[in-house]
């Protein structure tokens, strides 16, 4: 019974993103890399199966309010807003020097069939935490992707590809 148990443990996505975040350490398996024209990505360096536990969006909790006021003064795309019981809250992982070391701040944003992994909100000593999961297998070597879930992608809009093409010429 004892053992079942910790094999569960082992092996339950949810337990295994809590006991990442306890550690305050990214799982290994991971690397960076650059793929235009996203800038940095992140890939895999084994095969993950359909619902692993993969990476935390890891920076400070601050209330949705200081996150839009902080957004005033300056933007970044390092800040993830969010709900949690009915409230508003935002992981701010601007900071390289406080957030650098943890990966799941540079997974890149991609839709439909090329989205492999999913952010979720789960609760760990009252406190909420985004961790990303992966929505089907993954092989090794791919590019994790999720839906940022925002619909105006700067890099996206009109006025940004002109801006590209223009330079361009
Ligand atoms: C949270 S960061 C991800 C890490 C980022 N690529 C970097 O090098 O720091 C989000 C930014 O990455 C870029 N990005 C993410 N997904 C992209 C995509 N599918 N196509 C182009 N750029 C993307 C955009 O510049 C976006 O503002």
């Amino acid at each position: 019974m004892r053992s079942k148990r910790r094999k569960d443990e082992r092996t339950n996505p949810d337990l295994v993103a809590e006991e990442s975040i306890k550690k305050n350490a990214d799982l290994g398996g991971f690397c960076v890399d650059t793929i235009p024209p996203k800038g940095r990505g992140v890939r895999t360096e084994v095969h993950r199966n359909k619902g692993d536990f993969l990476l935390t969006y890891h920076g400070e909790l601050i209330t949705g309010e200081e996150g839009n006021k902080r957004e005033l003064m300056s933007v970044s795309v390092f800040r993830f807003f969010f709900s949690f019981k009915g409230k508003q809250w935002c992981i701010d992982s601007t900071l390289e020097v406080k957030s650098g070391q943890f990966l799941g701040r540079l997974v890149n944003h991609g839709k439909g069939k090329e989205q492999n992994c999913k952010m979720k909100c789960i609760e760990v000593n009252k406190k909420p935490y985004l961790c990303l999961f992966a929505q089907r297998d993954i092989q090794t070597g791919e590019e994790l992707l999720y839906d940022y879930g925002v619909s105006d992608l700067p890099w996206k809009s009109p006025c940004q590809l002109l801006t590209v093409k223009s330079q361009a010429v």
